[in-house]
């Protein structure tokens, strides 16, 4: 192995340049060629790759998004696109690679790897951390943050005019960013796509809260919600209690993609960096890196992206219980 190959792909996360950066020096430290592929899968079909030093990655371990871009590439799912995609690798001379970004991307990487045989190995960065392998995915902690920072903001607001807000936060399909928020923020009820809350239940939970005298509520729904979106859920309580008083919704949408990384992303991140390097040189591939209880692990492809990763059912029964 002597050029890896690395990029970032998906929707971008805080800690991914920390993640570049690991992955560049470390391959410097074993004298390893390192070639950054902008823009994700788009950049490897049409040769946007770039070489890289130790000076290409000063001064990005604080910064959030991604210096080398990244991408949603519809053309890298049909084989042609991918044979593109491999013959420039072959033409820069990139003989692994390291792929920085979510179950897609994974997915991505799978088939490229079953189809060409060259080696890859994955390192999780998504906020949204429905990944199985690894306890974090790099951003989620720091999207938690900034999530929590905004329901503390709204909170103060729904105090003093005494409202009923809904706040939506992202999570496509996983209810991560909404359950610990929700919990670190106080709320009342938190709608996650993993469990099933009804609006009764919904209401249920308001109701009690100014049955003991509060004036005012949140509602945390993460966005793949089966109820809706939150104005949906918003329009469905509302249609349901004729007294309720003001309500108002707050979607906090992209906001959770950015800011500077927390120091628990930047340390995964750095770690699993250069984890990916000493896998690859040890011979694991078609594997994603993760860290759990601690420790770095390496998880198939397959089981990544096909395994569930079960939110704690402990923190959603902690929600009723310490909300009354
Ligand atoms: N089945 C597939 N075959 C080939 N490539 C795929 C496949 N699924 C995803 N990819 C590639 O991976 C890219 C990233 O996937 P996706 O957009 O789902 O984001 P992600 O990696 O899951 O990150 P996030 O969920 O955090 O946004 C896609 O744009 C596509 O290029
Ligand atoms: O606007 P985009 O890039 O399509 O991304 C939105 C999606 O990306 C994620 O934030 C994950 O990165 C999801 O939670 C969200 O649904
Ligand atoms: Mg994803």
């Amino acid at each position: 192995m002597k050029k890896i190959g690395v990029f970032t792909s998906g929707g971008d996360a805080p800690g991914m340049n920390a993640a570049l950066r690991a992955v560049v020096r470390g391959c410097i430290y074993y004298g390893i060629e390192v070639y950054g592929i902008r823009y994700g899968y788009k950049g490897m079909i049409d040769g946007d790759i770039i070489p890289l030093n130790s000076h290409s990655v000063s001064n990005i371990i604080q910064r959030a998004g991604t210096v080398l871009k990244s991408a949603r590439c519809k053309e890298f799912r049909d084989p042609e696109g991918r044979k593109k995609a491999y013959d420039n690798l072959t033409k820069f001379g990139i003989d692994a690679l390291i792929a920085i970004g979510g179950d897609g991307t994974f997915t991505g990487a799978k088939i490229f790897h079953e189809e060409y045989g060259i080696p890859v190995i994955g390192i999780p960065g998504t906020i949204d951390n429905d990944i199985y392998g690894t306890d974090k995915t790099i951003g989620f902690d720091t999207a938690v943050n900034t999530a929590l920072s905004a329901v503390d903001n709204i909170r103060d607001t729904a105090d003093s005019h005494d409202r009923v807000f809904f706040i939506e936060v992202m999570g496509r399909d996983s209810g991560y960013i909404a359950i610990q928020s929700g919990i670190g923020g106080g709320a009342e009820m938190v709608m996650v796509p993993e469990t099933k809350t009804t609006i009764n239940e919904v209401i249920a939970a308001l109701k009690k809260g100014w049955s003991r005298s509060k004036t005012s509520s949140i509602v945390v729904i993460a966005e793949g919600d089966e109820e809706g979106n939150a104005f949906e859920i918003a329009e469905k309580v509302k249609s349901k209690v004729k007294d309720l008083k003001d309500i108002r919704v707050t979607i906090l949408g992209h906001v959770q993609r950015g800011g500077t990384p927390t120091a628990q992303d930047r340390i995964l991140a750095s770690r699993l960096g250069l984890a990916a390097v000493e896998g690859l040189m040890k011979g694991e591939s078609g594997v994603m890196v993760g860290v759990i209880n601690d420790e770095v692990t390496f998880t198939t492809f397959h089981d990544s992206i096909t395994k569930e990763k079960p939110l704690t059912q402990d923190l959603i029964r902690m929600v009723e219980i310490l909300s009354i």
